[in-house]
């Protein structure tokens, strides 16, 4: 795909993105398999592949320049700061968007951040999109509270040339430090979480929640999970790490027992939220870590399934011996980094890996998503 920035050396985010998508996914099957050679997969089914650009529904961007001359974007290689409202990884609208909120800095006269100097107010913007509707959650990461009453002033007239941003809120990260954001979350609309829906799941994103960023790939890993948990009819799911519920929810039903763990309570908040939009009644959500859960649990009713999604260090070897000890029929693990899964793998004992997927959630980069199945050896 071309990038005028990647060609002009601006931004080097996306390292394959001069290879064609078929070639970049191929690689990418290759190079997992590679990471799996240890191991025995019966069956690897076919890479489930991205759009090519529009994908992206998270846009971080670095508020550079000066008061009168913002720039949204990042700084390049070469040290210039560079806007990067035409990301092509941005659906149009969000391009739109990005664009009017340069301005908007502008108008409201707010001075971006300068490192160098420990100057300024305004660190980052966080623009995230809905799938399902198009809306908004637009998020000013701020030194202080300063600049509020400034943003609040030319706020009405934005929202009213874009009537889809249907959350605003202001973020205070008072220290020098690289971290996007702090604790303090200042909301400067009624509401305080992004809904959304994927296939007939409606997920709400709250601002600190972790939420996929390719939506459709999202779309796509939950109900392939949905598909492979049905065929087990499980009577009680453990969801761990499991956010705002995609996975869980998914797979629930009235019928089945779903508990989800997660750390971050925001996101847990979500997840109920979820559920009793659907009608769930058998759930239970707990922000918890999910290996102190497992090691402590002491209901005698054990899963029969456990689905597992966690950060790139993986689940570490105190939930594998857990789960290993649990003994579920059937293990489903979801992972964006093939090392730490294939080591998770190898302490989970008295399972086959029976089917495993790569789903393109991050096109032109080496990163990627693999929904794993394992299933309890007889
Ligand atoms: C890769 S995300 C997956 C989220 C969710 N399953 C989804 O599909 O959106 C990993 C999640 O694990 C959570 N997490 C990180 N450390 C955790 C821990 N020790 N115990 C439970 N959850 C944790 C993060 O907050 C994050 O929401
Ligand atoms: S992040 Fe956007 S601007 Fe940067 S290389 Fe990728 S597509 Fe181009």
């Amino acid at each position: 795909m071309k990038c005028n920035f990647f060609e002009g050396g601006q931004c080097r985010s996306c390292q394959d993105i001069q290879t064609p998508m078929a070639t970049q996914l191929a690689k990418k099957m290759a190079k997992l398999q590679d990471y799996f050679a240890p191991l025995t997969v019966k069956q690897w089914l076919p890479a489930i592949a991205s759009e090519e650009n529009g994908f992206r529904n998270k846009a971080k961007m670095v508020v550079l320049g000066a008061a009168h001359q913002p720039i949204l974007g990042i700084v390049s290689p070469q040290g210039d700061a560079v806007s990067l409202c035409d990301c092509p990884l941005y659906p149009s609208d969000m391009q739109a968007l990005l664009h009017r909120l340069q301005l908007f800095v502008q108008q409201a006269g707010i001075p971006p951040y300068r490192v160098d100097k420990q100057k300024g107010e305004l660190k980052f913007i966080l623009l995230t999109r809905s799938y399902a509707a198009g809306e908004f959650m637009l998020r000013f990461v701020l030194k202080s509270e300063q600049a509020i009453d400034r943003i609040k002033r030319e706020l009405p007239k934005l929202q009213a040339e874009f009537p889809k941003i249907s959350l605003v809120s202001v973020n205070i990260q008072p220290v020098h430090m690289a971290i996007l954001e702090g604790e303090q979350e200042i909301f400067l609309t009624e509401q305080t979480r992004l809904e959304d829906k994927l296939n007939d799941v409606p997920l709400y994103i709250r601002p600190k929640s972790f939420f996929q960023t390719n939506p459709k790939v999202a779309a796509n890993l939950y109900q392939t999970a949905r598909e492979w948990v049905a065929e087990f009819k499980p009577n009680h799911i453990w969801d761990l790490f499991c956010g705002v519920g995609g996975f869980g929810l998914h797979c629930a039903n009235e019928s089945i027992k779903l508990t989800g763990i997660e750390i971050e309570a925001e996101a847990i908040e979500c997840a109920k939220m979820s559920a009793d939009k659907m009608g769930l009644t058998k759930v239970s959500f707990s922000a918890l870590d999910s290996s102190s859960f497992a090691k402590n649990d002491q209901d005698p009713n054990k899963p029969d399934l456990i689905i597992v999604n966690p950060p790139r260090r993986g689940i570490g070897q105190s939930l594998c011996q857990s789960l290993s000890e649990f003994a579920p029929k059937a293990i489903i693990y979801s992972s964006c980094n093939p090392v730490s899964l294939v080591k998770d793998l190898q302490m989970i004992q008295g399972y086959h890996i029976t089917k495993a997927q790569l789903f393109d959630m991050f096109p032109h980069t080496d990163h990627y998503e693999v929904l794993v199945m394992l299933e309890r050896m007889k």
